[in-house]
């Protein structure tokens, strides 16, 4: 499948997709989650890939949503094609682990598709912010909701009213990012951690996602009763046979995904 904006590639059982429109500091055109949403699909539908990493350039993961393109939208515009939450929330409804690897520039709508992510791995160089108020409006993919639950009122409030811009060590502090890796090595040590998880069992890591993810829809007695019910069902699969028996056994398992 060709794309126009994103470059897209597999690296064993992980599938990299590298958004690619360098000269707009990977701005988010309508072209582009379009090119994103069917790289989602392939993706889910290719039995071979177990994770995924989407990431940007070494300067910007992406700069936002596409000013230029969306500058002249009337009211009924917008309202009518429920920008931007059609195509951007593709990312949200994936079953397989989609890592963000951050380089460079996070904001706006780039911040809120991190922040889409299943967890962030961003370089040394990352800067995350919401600037919408700087250009009079609002984040319209999350970025008031998701980076509140992530950072907490105080700090996701002072971004939002201020458009600051937050570092990599401020975000790792913050609970945004999981880990900070030198620049360097963002893309490979994003895979790494992939791969990983790739050859975990695939149906038992889709059911812990599935359940850290209720943690943000549900109350605590309820989220735990779910986790409960889910962590019962897992002995229902040949992999967590597997993967005990491999345990008390001394080797390594080898996980069918059944
Ligand atoms: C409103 C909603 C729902 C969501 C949003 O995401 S709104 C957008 C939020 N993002 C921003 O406000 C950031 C905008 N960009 C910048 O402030 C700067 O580009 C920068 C600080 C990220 C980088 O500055 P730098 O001086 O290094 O680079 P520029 O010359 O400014 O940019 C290079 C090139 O990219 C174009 N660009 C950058 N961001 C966007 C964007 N979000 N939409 C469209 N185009 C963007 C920029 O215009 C320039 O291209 P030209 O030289 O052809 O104008």
């Amino acid at each position: 499948m060709a794309y126009e904006f994103i470059l897209v590639e597999t690296r064993g059982p992980v599938g990299l997709i590298t958004l690619n429109r360098p000269k707009a500091l990977n701005a988010l055109c309508a072209g582009l989650i379009a090119d994103l949403g069917k790289a989602l699909d392939d993706m889910e539908a290719d039995d071979n890939i177990g994770a995924i990493v989407l990431t940007g350039s070494e300067k910007a993961f992406a700069a936002g949503a596409d000013i230029k393109e969306m500058s002249g939208k009337s009211y009924m515009d917008v309202y009518l094609q429920d920008f931007i939450t059609k195509g951007w929330e593709r990312v949200t409804t994936c079953r397989k682990p989609v890592i963000a690897a951050v380089s460079g520039y996070a904001l706006g709508g780039g911040c809120e598709m991190a922040m889409m992510c299943d967890f962030i791995l961003a370089a040394e160089t990352a800067k995350f912010g919401q600037p919408e108020i700087t250009i009079g409006t609002i984040p319209g993919a999350g970025g008031t909701q998701r980076l509140t639950r992530f950072v907490g009122k105080s700090k996701a409030m002072e971004m939002n009213l201020t458009g600051r811009i937050m570092d990599a060590e401020e975000a790792e502090r913050a609970g945004l990012v999981s880990r900070i890796i030198p620049a360097t090595e963002l893309i490979s040590e994003a895979v790494a951690t992939a791969e990983k998880i790739a050859g975990l069992s695939r149906p038992v890591v889709m059911m812990a996602k599935e359940c850290v993810n209720k943690a943000y829809e549900t109350t605590l007695s309820e989220g735990v009763k779910f986790e409960r019910r889910v962590f019962h069902s897992t002995f229902a699969t040949e992999d967590q046979k597997e993967g005990m028996a491999a345990f008390v056994e001394k080797r390594t398992p080898n996980f069918k995904n059944r």
